[in-house]
């Protein structure tokens, strides 16, 4: 286990210094509390919040928190594994200084992300963005490989005068209609304001398929970066919504029918600056690195779901035809292939072309689901795999035998198929290490007792308002 020795990006306990100027700094800008956020493994964003005035003893000395909260479920019931889920025990939040961000949409507040260490000084064992941050130095020390990602953030505008629970469309029209980004556009300006003010590079925001459905893509970070901002994108989607008297999803399914909100996620593997997605020698210009990275990802999709698609819901959305990618296919800019290989505009392949996998949505942890997707690229790379035949068009018009004979499988149908997966995935699980693994199977199963004898209204309803 890492100890306190090793350097902790940003909340480096003993940077009292650095902490004190950011405190006066805060402090000026009318910063009145720091936000200190992290994703649980059910993939809630809990939170503990300090006043600006302590930022300094929360980066000496982090701030506690119970690590019940690795077995909480998303309806706050607590599930166990045979070292998590008691009441004993604390742990220290740590904020990394360096993604400290004072929110434009909620004026007052900062936000950090933390990292979760023993009061001994051990990095926490359950810890999901120092899993991820392992995982990616494990790349660069073993493999010279480094990464970006982005995760694309979908989400459903509803009303927040609805009757409680209850979700009503905020806004009218077509898919990806001009009715619906008029109908948006103040909020939808307050918010291009707020990640600008944030620093949160927006590629675009455009309504989507579903009804009060949007989404926004944002530019490419290291990994632990881009899970970072896909937890403030969120913090600032629903901060700026509130101000505009909205209510906002990211749920999988916000109905049982229909289109669900997806969190895409854009991968692509780099060696000394250079993007092994563009200018190799194999199809649409994969190194043999970034095609075994690949074929390692998609040869472990059907158990990376238990990570990438957690909820009860997520089996809603993941539904053949509705572009969540549910089958271990893959494609060149193929809406219905779990993996899109993306090539970008010519000429710009070098910096653009990356992988997108389909089947994860914003249930999922984003540090847990891009860890082990890392962790799944770089096993394809150790074996040398390469990918099997692309597909074209949607995989569900094919018959069983079809499919079967190109190597093509339905993802899991539930969560229960899911968690079966992944318990006979060694690679994922000695990835995440015994006690996250325990924790993903033990809370996967919880949500799955939680919704028992549900029907699909009653689960959509049940996971609306909690991610
Ligand atoms: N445009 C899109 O890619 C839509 C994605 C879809 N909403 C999903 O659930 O994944």
């Amino acid at each position: 286990m890492t100890s306190l020795a090793d350097p902790v990006p940003g909340g480096r306990p003993g940077e009292p210094g650095r902490a004190a100027a950011l405190t006066a700094e805060l402090t000026e800008r009318g910063v009145r509390g720091i936000v200190l956020a992290y994703v649980d493994t059910a993939g809630v964003t809990r939170v503990k919040t300090v006043p600006t005035a302590r930022l300094e003893s929360a980066v000496t000395r982090g701030v506690g928190m119970s690590p019940v909260f690795d077995t909480f479920l998303a309806d706050d019931s607590v599930v166990t594994t045979d070292v998590l889920g008691g009441p004993d025990g604390d742990l220290r939040l740590y904020p990394d200084l360096d993604r400290l961000v004072v929110l434009a949409g909620q004026p007052g507040w900062a936000w950090a992300p933390v990292d979760r260490i023993s009061q001994e000084g051990e990095r926490h064992p359950g810890c999901a963005r120092t899993f991820l941050r392992r995982t990616v130095a494990r790349a660069a020390e073993r493999y010279g490989l480094a990464f970006r990602a982005a995760i694309e953030v979908e989400w459903a505008a509803g009303l927040d005068s609805a009757p409680p629970g209850e979700f009503v469309p905020a806004v009218s029209g077509p898919a990806y209609g001009a009715i619906r980004q008029v109908e948006l556009g103040d909020c939808a300006a307050d918010l291009l304001a707020a990640f600008a003010a944030q620093d949160v590079a927006v590629d675009q925001v455009h309504p989507e398929y579903a009804a009060g459905q949007f989404e926004v893509s944002v530019g490419a970070l290291d990994p632990v970066a881009a899970a970072d901002r896909s937890v403030l994108v969120r913090q600032t989607i629903r901060a700026v919504a509130r101000r505009h008297g909205l209510r906002v999803s990211f749920a999988p399914a916000v109905s049982a029918e229909g289109v669900g909100n997806g969190g895409h996620l854009h991968l692509s593997s780099w060696r000394d600056g250079r993007n092994l997605h563009a200018g190799g020698e194999r199809r649409y210009g994969m190194t043999p690195e970034a095609e075994s990275f690949a074929a390692g990802v998609l040869a472990r999709l059907p158990a990376l779901t238990a990570v990438t698609a957690p909820s009860p819901a997520s089996y809603l959305r993941l539904r053949p035809s509705q572009w969540a990618g549910v089958f271990t296919a893959w494609g060149h800019e193929t809406r219905e292939a779990a993996l899109r290989m993306v090539t970008g505009t010519s000429g710009r392949a070098d910096q653009d072309a990356n992988m997108e996998v389909k089947p994860v949505d914003l249930a999922a942890n984003p540090y847990l689901a891009l860890g082990c997707v890392i962790a799944a690229g770089l096993d394809g790379v150790d074996r040398g795999l390469s990918l099997p035949e692309e597909i074209t068009g949607d995989p569900a018009r094919h018959g069983p035998d079809e499919a079967a004979a190109r190597g093509v499988r339905r993802l899991p149908r539930s969560l229960p198929e899911a968690v079966e997966e992944f318990r006979a995935d060694e690679v994922l699980r000695a990835a995440l290490g015994p006690v996250l693994a325990d924790a993903v199977i033990a809370v996967r199963l919880g949500e799955a007792a939680a919704v028992a004898g549900f029907d699909d209204a009653r689960v959509a309803a049940a996971y609306r308002w909690v991610y």
